[in-house]
């Protein structure tokens, strides 16, 4: 059943709506400015048209999704923080205290705390427990992951957004929290895209020089020892990936799939990004990069998926927290759409075109 699972959503995702997105570019240059002087601003507002089909979209409710999970890797010393940090942040996300929370608040999201695979028991009224096992295995050692399980992530992913879209929600983040996930992540670019140990491979939450070559050695060991297929997405992902990741692929490909807008966070949220693009690269049109992280291998796994950042606030925290940030210049490109002038109604001289 796994595998199909995953080949029929990758079957399913539909490309934008090239009438609306060229209905879009129709109605921005009759706007009251020069044309294309809007710049990122005009590129968000034909993307949300070709998305949604309209060129002016009601955006609704916005949900930052933060998958959390823990990584058997952490065993080999790869974070300046102890595993136990993971449990104790969820509860910090449930309590409102996270700079996830403070940040949604600012931007009207609702932050939805999944356990997709922490290593602890977890309860509270607002979490969505799916947990698929407690914590990864050690990649070093053995596969992360089992495809089964990998599917069953990724599947959590798909069915949360379709529960969420349900309930009214149009936009979505991609957020996430897992105490040694950049290595996880490193090894995807990595192992994805054949880019060097010495350029995939960043400090995380903060290691220092020696940790950050032992780090390295780890994720060549995990490569050496899983020899994932580099031409199969969910191969890499199931050896060398995690549970959080493999859920943030399902929620970029369920956005996709019921055509609602995904911005995509820092550097581990965009190595789910890579996966999502590789298992089906037309969920690539449904992304919005909201920033770059100073992490190193972000611009790489980037440029990777073929995006560009909107913004760039020197952050390295993940969570979901430059992703919320990028809400409301999205929700600006809308109203640009909805509430700007055109030269016929204003009475306003157009380009001199002769
Ligand atoms: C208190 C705290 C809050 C965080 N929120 C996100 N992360 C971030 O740091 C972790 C990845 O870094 P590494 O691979 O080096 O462990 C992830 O949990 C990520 O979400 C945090 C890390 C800490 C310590
Ligand atoms: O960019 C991120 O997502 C990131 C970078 C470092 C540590 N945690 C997350």
């Amino acid at each position: 059943m796994s595998v199909s699972y995953i080949e029929q959503i990758a079957g399913e995702i539909q490309p934008l709506n090239r009438k609306a997105v060229e209905a879009a570019a129709r109605h921005l240059d009759q706007l009251t400015k020069p044309p294309g002087s809007l710049g990122r601003l005009e590129e968000v507002a034909k993307q949300l048209a070709g998305i949604t089909g309209e060129i002016a979209p009601e955006l609704g409710k916005k949900a930052v999704v933060v998958m959390a999970g823990d990584h058997g890797v952490c065993e080999e010393g790869v974070s300046a923080f102890p595993a136990e940090v993971t449990p104790q942040m969820v509860l910090n996300f449930l309590n409102g205290g996270a700079a996830v929370n403070v940040l949604s608040r600012h931007t009207g999201a609702d932050v939805v705390c999944v356990d997709i695979g922490v290593n602890s028991d977890l309860e509270h009224p607002l979490l969505y427990s799916r947990k698929v096992r407690k914590g990864t295995r050690n990649m070093a050692k053995e596969a992360a992951m089992t495809p089964e399980e990998t599917v069953q992530a990724i599947r959590t992913g798909v069915e949360l957004v379709k529960e969420l879209a349900g309930s009214g929600y149009t936009m979505f983040a991609t957020g996430e929290m897992g105490i040694g996930n950049t290595t996880a992540s490193s090894a995807l670019l990595a192992v994805l895209t054949g880019t060097d140990i010495g350029v995939s491979v960043g400090r995380g939450t903060g290691i220092d020089d020696a940790k950050l070559l032992h780090k390295q050695a780890v994720i060549e060991r995990a490569i050496a020892v899983n020899k994932p297929d580099a031409d199969n997405p969910l191969d890499v992902l199931a050896k060398v990936g995690g549970l959080e990741i493999a859920g943030l692929t399902g929620v970029i490909l369920g956005a996709a799939l019921y055509r609602c807008p995904i911005v995509i966070d820092g550097f581990i949220s965009s190595a789910a990004a890579l996966v999502a693009s590789r298992i089906a690269p037309l969920s690539a049109s449904y992304m919005i990069a909201s920033h770059l992280s100073q992490e190193q291998g972000h611009a790489r796994l980037l440029e990777a998926v073929g995006l560009s950042p909107m913004l760039r606030m020197d952050m390295r925290l993940g969570e979901g927290t430059g992703a919320v940030l990028a809400f409301p210049l999205i929700e600006a490109a809308v109203k640009i759409m909805k509430e700007m002038a055109t030269f016929a109604s204003a009475g306003v001289s157009s380009a001199d075109n002769h």
